[in-house]
């Protein structure tokens, strides 16, 4: 980026739409957009002036002509933005003309030859960070803003454009390197045995910072999947109508149902918000005994798919439980499941509720219920709907607790994570430091890596190379 190029993209999505919007940043801005835009106002015949130009007032829609020479491209309607207060701290212009592509590049072109260049992607946002309008988190918040897919993952990307956890790190990193180079100072006058840093001071600083940097780490396994679906592996032995259940919670014929058993071969998913939250959904081969090679590689999927999941509804067919030793059977395979994974939350999910009678059903929950107390059973039938929607309500109630109701911070990006990580780690051998009585040189060194993780995050600390990085990502125009 060169800070003294005024840059120019389409703002509005590529192709024809109603309307479109082109964009202009930097300190020619206006020369540019004066040389090529009369303003209603303006006596008929003008041509496009400085002086015309002069009389837009900033932060103001005017209505006006944009000309090539003498000849007019389309009627507009141009906003004028006056350094600093502009979305990237520069001058700013933006052209709403007519969506055709043909009027688009005609504008755009016009700019180019007035001296602007191309906009690299997200090089607006690049500049309203360096002009400090926002910080290194907030800009990546912009992006997943526009990519944001449900609410929840909305309302995480607006909090962090926000500002988030932004001051509150920013806050952090100031009093570490505060007291950094105190400490740095009783290196100075190490004949004389005093201390600017007091140490008590320091101890609380720590426990504080670690206890808000262990809240953000932690945050990371929702907010990341929040943002990009919630896994949840539908698993269990073949035809217990785990495909079917796919199905009715997608609303949508996805997976081949059929009554002979290991039709699933590979796993198949698919993504779907219920109340703001999205969920990903993953249907799995049946797990059982087989010589079949590909039989053997879905079920090994299958596992994988379990493994990476937030949650797993292990699904029975109720059809087959009608003797005690078939029900003990299934929450053996149920146990081997749980000592697999045993951070993994798993619901039973009690399916083909329709072909059992009410008796049946009661006898089947007791008899699981007694062997196994703590076992969740939810009770359905994936084929006629009934008990779907229920199933849904208690998903989306046992991920809205906690952390999504209250104002907590969520970081749901993964450079962030590693960022915070990086600084819990040193900040974990100040501590250490400090129980050691290491000397202050080394104090030192290690807060200033804390400090420095913190940095990163916010951007206060940045290299060339990890801003290219992040705003490459962006789209042109942004
Ligand atoms: N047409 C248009 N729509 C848009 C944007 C835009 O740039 N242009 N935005 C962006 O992509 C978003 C709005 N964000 C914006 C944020 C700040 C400023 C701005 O001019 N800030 C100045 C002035 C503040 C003020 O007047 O109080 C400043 O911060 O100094 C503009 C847009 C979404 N919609
Ligand atoms: N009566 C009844 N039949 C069901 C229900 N759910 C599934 N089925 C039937 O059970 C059979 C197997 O269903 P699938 O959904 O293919 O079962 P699956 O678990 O995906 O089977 P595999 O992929 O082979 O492991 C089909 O004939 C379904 O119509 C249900 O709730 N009630
Ligand atoms: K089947
Ligand atoms: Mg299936």
């Amino acid at each position: 980026m060169y800070k003294n190029d005024t840059i120019v993209a389409l703002a509005t999505p590529a192709g024809s739409g109603a309307i479109a919007v082109v964009r202009l940043s930097g300190p020619e801005s206006h020369d540019i957009a004066a040389a090529i835009f009369v303003p209603a106002f303006a006596k008929a015949n003008s041509k496009p002036t400085a002086k015309l130009y002069e009389r837009l007032h900033p932060n103001t829609v005017t209505l006006g002509h944009v000309y090539d020479g003498d000849r007019i491209v389309d009627q507009v309607l141009l906003t004028r933005f006056d350094a600093p207060r502009s979305y990237t701290g520069e001058h700013v212009v933006e052209i709403s003309c007519h969506g055709s592509i043909y009027i688009q590049q005609e504008i755009i072109g016009l700019c180019l030859k007035q001296g602007a260049r191309m906009a690299a992607a997200g090089e607006f946002t690049l500049q309203a960070f360096l002009n400090a309008k926002m910080d290194l988190s907030q800009a990546e918040a912009v992006a997943d803003l526009i990519s944001s897919e449900s609410a929840t993952a909305h309302q995480i990307a607006l909090q962090q454009m926000r500002g988030g956890f932004s001051s509150e790190l920013q806050d952090l990193r100031k009093q570490l390197l505060n007291f950094s180079s105190m400490i740095e100072l009783e290196l100075d006058f190490s004949e004389e045995d005093v201390e600017f840093a007091n140490r008590d001071d320091l101890k609380v600083l720590l426990a504080n910072a670690q206890k808000t940097l262990r809240k953000l780490i932690d945050s990371f396994a929702l907010g990341n999947v929040l943002k990009s679906g919630i896994p949840i592996a539908i698993v269990g032995e073949p035809n217990v109508g785990k495909s079917t259940l796919l199905n009715a919670l997608l609303n949508e014929e996805k997976a081949i149902v059929s009554e002979i058993a290991g039709t699933t071969r590979d796993s198949i998913e698919d993504e779907i918000n219920i109340d703001g939250i999205r969920f990903r959904f993953i249907d799995t081969a049946g797990i059982r005994e087989t010589t079949d090679t590909i039989e053997t590689m879905g079920i090994q999927r299958s596992y994988t798919k379990a493994e990476q999941s937030r949650l797993v509804l292990y699904l029975l067919d109720a059809t087959q439980l009608d003797s005690n030793p078939r029900i003990v059977h299934c929450l053996m395979r149920i146990q081997i499941l749980k000592e697999r994974f045993p951070d993994k939350p798993v619901i039973v999910v009690l399916n083909k509720l329709d072909e059992i009678t009410g008796l049946q059903h009661a006898e089947i929950t007791k008899q699981i219920k007694k062997r196994s107390p703590e076992t969740i059973v939810i009770s359905l039938s994936a084929k006629s709907g009934i008990g779907v929607d229920e199933m849904k309500e208690a998903l989306v109630a046992s991920f809205q607790s906690g952390a999504l109701s209250g104002d907590d911070s969520i970081v749901s990006n993964a450079r962030h994570y590693d960022a915070l990580q990086k600084a819990y780690a040193s900040l974990l051998e100040v501590q250490q430091g400090i129980a050691n009585d290491i000397s202050s040189e080394f104090l030192a060194i290690d807060i200033k890596a804390t400090a420095e993780s913190l940095g990163l995050i916010t951007g206060e600390i940045t290299n060339d190379e990890l801003l290219g990085n992040i705003f490459s990502q962006f789209c042109i125009g942004k």
